[in-house]
């Protein structure tokens, strides 16, 4: 497998992203979107961790996953996509604070992107979203950022060894933000 073959080569798997993403809301599509957002993040980020954690022979490191800010706010043309957005930070947050892996070495963080200049938002159709016209209109209102603001939010969160379980936004509006969400410790 990819990450066996990293390590074999370089060492170790130090850092790691899952990025891949689609958007679908139709029938069979939207299960795709579940598939490939959902369960594809969470295959790649409990796979890293078994390569990655200190008690399991691995050397430590960073996992980012990419969610969207239509995960962290409600985004009526594309419900199903922003479930899983959703889903990736909870999965994310819960196991940066989970005790074990953080002391087997391992750092996750999320990254929430706006609306960023790549093809997927140049394929919005009526297969990815309720509303076609609404969303171009959104997408006007809410400003595109470019891939280059994406890229340097994530090196800083894999460079500054501080951040664990950050969740930050990166949007044209509102810049780049790390959001603050309550977290109840577990006894
Ligand atoms: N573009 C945006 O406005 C925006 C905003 C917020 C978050 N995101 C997220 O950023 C990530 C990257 O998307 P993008 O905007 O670069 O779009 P993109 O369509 O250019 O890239 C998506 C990538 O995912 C890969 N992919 C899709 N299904 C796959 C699968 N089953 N297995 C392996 N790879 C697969 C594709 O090959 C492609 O390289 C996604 O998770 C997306 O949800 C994008
Ligand atoms: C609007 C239809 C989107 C269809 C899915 C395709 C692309 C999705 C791209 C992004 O991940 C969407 C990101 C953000 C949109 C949702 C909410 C915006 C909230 C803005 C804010 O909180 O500042």
């Amino acid at each position: 497998d990819l990450f066996k073959k990293v390590k074999e080569t370089f060492g170790c798997l130090d850092i790691v992203c899952n990025n891949a993403g689609i958007g679908g809301e139709v029938y069979p599509l939207w299960e795709k979107t579940i598939d490939v957002n959902l369960k594809g993040t969470t295959r790649g980020t409990l796979l890293a961790l078994e390569h990655m954690r200190t008690d399991k022979g691995g050397k430590g490191g960073v996992i980012i996953n990419i969610s969207s800010a239509a995960g962290l706010n409600v985004n009526p043309l594309s419900p199903v996509y922003s479930a899983t957005k959703a889903g990736i930070i909870a999965l994310t947050r819960s196991l940066a604070m989970n005790s074990e892996v953080k002391s087997a070495g391992v750092r996750l963080n999320v990254v929430c992107p706006a609306f960023v200049d790549t093809d997927l938002i140049k394929e919005i159709n009526d297969d990815n979203c309720l509303d076609v016209q609404k969303a171009s209109k959104f997408i006007e209102m809410i400003g595109v950022v470019s891939k280059e603001v994406v890229v340097d939010c994530f090196m800083e969160l894999v460079r500054d060894v501080n951040q664990n379980g950050a969740v930050v936004k990166c949007s044209k509006m509102d810049g780049t933000q790390y959001t603050s969400i309550e977290v109840k410790p577990v006894t």
